[in-house]
């Protein structure tokens, strides 16, 4: 089968090899010529998977039209700032009996929305059910080198889901379907502004108590607003929850870690960004979580302790000492998730 990628990064190109192992044409789309014709010449994309051979089922297009026409699946995997304006070019180039999955880990910042909300806002002949999100632990630079990797493909329909199942599993790379789409998206975006608060602490020597500190509490504000918000608590528990909180916090491969790490030496934001090379989503994330949760009155202290050393030259050390200073609360609440009650309403949590 023709299945489009739009998005010749680190993780289209790693879902190319997946789908072009399960004996498909896939029809990359670069935004760069120079990249089209690396990978269409020499078979390698050597900024975004260096060492990698790109099969030969995988044909690169720098005209997104020409890598749509007639294709009835196609995965959006650009980075999140920029699904508005590429979901923009898609519409009224999309076949209209067309499979839409997206593979983005991003809120847009300029409305706050998910990316199921900004692809169906700029294609508005685009059904629900035909749109998916995958998500979960999956660096790309593992996907590529065919290493185990599990994830999951949530839909508004079964078999808006299921049909990327379909496409997509193998015996390197085995995807669960799921029915919560905000929970999935928020999942896998707010994570990211805890590995950058992991790789601050890491860089700062403060050791594997604190990271598992952050991690767990990173967890529960996250899952806090994700509730808010729509997405089932348990989706939290889950490969799009703590799933890929424990990849992005822990491996080396991941961008908003290491961006966490730089920031730790004292290089500033520019410059760390600048010097990445590849998108760090957990930059944008974080304001854009920071205004979610102020409006919808929810607390994210970690969040917010990660947006004041990111944009308002706070001391990482300071802003460790407000999150150990807050005042005395309880862990956890057990009838948080099922709505108010005396005891669970007691404090602020
Ligand atoms: N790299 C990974 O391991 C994984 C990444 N993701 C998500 O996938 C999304 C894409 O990330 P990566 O591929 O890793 O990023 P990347 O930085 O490796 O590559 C981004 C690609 O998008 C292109 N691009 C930038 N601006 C564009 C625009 N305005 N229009 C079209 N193309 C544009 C760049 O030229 C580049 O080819 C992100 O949301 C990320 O969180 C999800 C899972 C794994
Ligand atoms: O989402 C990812 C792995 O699941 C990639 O994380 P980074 O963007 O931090 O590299």
């Amino acid at each position: 089968m023709d299945i489009a990628v739009l998005g010749a990064g680190s993780w289209g190109t790693a879902l190319s090899f997946v789908l072009a192992d399960n004996g498909h044409r896939v029809h990359l789309w670069a935004r760069r010529k120079e990249l089209a014709a690396e990978i269409n010449g020499r078979r390698t994309n050597e900024r975004y998977l260096p060492g990698c051979t790109v099969p030969e089922s995988v044909q690169a297009y720098t005209d997104l039209g020409e890598a749509v026409h007639g294709v009835r699946h196609v995965v959006l995997a650009v980075p999140s700032q920029t699904v508005g304006e590429v979901a923009t070019q898609l519409n009224g180039q999309l076949e209209p009996d067309a499979y839409v999955l997206h593979a983005v880990k991003g809120i847009d910042v300029k409305t706050g929305r998910r990316m199921s909300e900004v692809i169906l806002d700029a294609c508005p002949g685009l059904e629900h059910r035909r749109l998916a999100v995958l998500s979960g632990p999956s660096h790309a630079e593992e996907v590529a080198r065919r290493l185990p990797t599990t994830v999951v493909v949530a839909g508004f329909s079964p078999q808006g889901a299921e049909v990327w199942q379909r496409l997509l599993m193998n015996l390197r790379f085995r995807v669960y379907t799921h029915s919560d789409v905000v929970g999935v998206e928020l999942g896998g975006s707010l994570k990211n502004i805890i590995a950058i608060g992991v790789g601050l602490s890491d860089g700062l020597g403060f050791g594997d108590n604190a990271k598992a500190a952050l991690m767990t509490r990173g967890l529960h504000e996250i899952a806090r607003l994700g509730f808010r918000l729509g997405a089932v608590p348990l989706t939290f528990a889950g490969l799009a929850g703590v799933g890929d909180l424990i990849v992005t916090c822990t491996s080396r491969h991941s961008r908003n870690r290491r961006a966490g790490l730089m920031l730790a030496e004292g290089r500033p934001l520019d410059e760390v960004l600048q010097g990445m090379g590849m998108v760090v989503e957990g930059v944008y994330t974080t304001r854009a979580a920071v205004e979610l949760s102020e409006k919808a009155g929810v607390e994210m202290p970690i969040a917010k302790a990660t947006f004041a050393v990111l944009f308002e030259k706070e001391n990482p050390r300071r802003a460790v000492e407000e999150l150990m200073g807050r005042t005395p609360k309880q862990e956890w609440v057990a009838d948080l998730w099922q709505g108010p009650s005396d005891w669970s309403r007691g404090g602020d949590l």
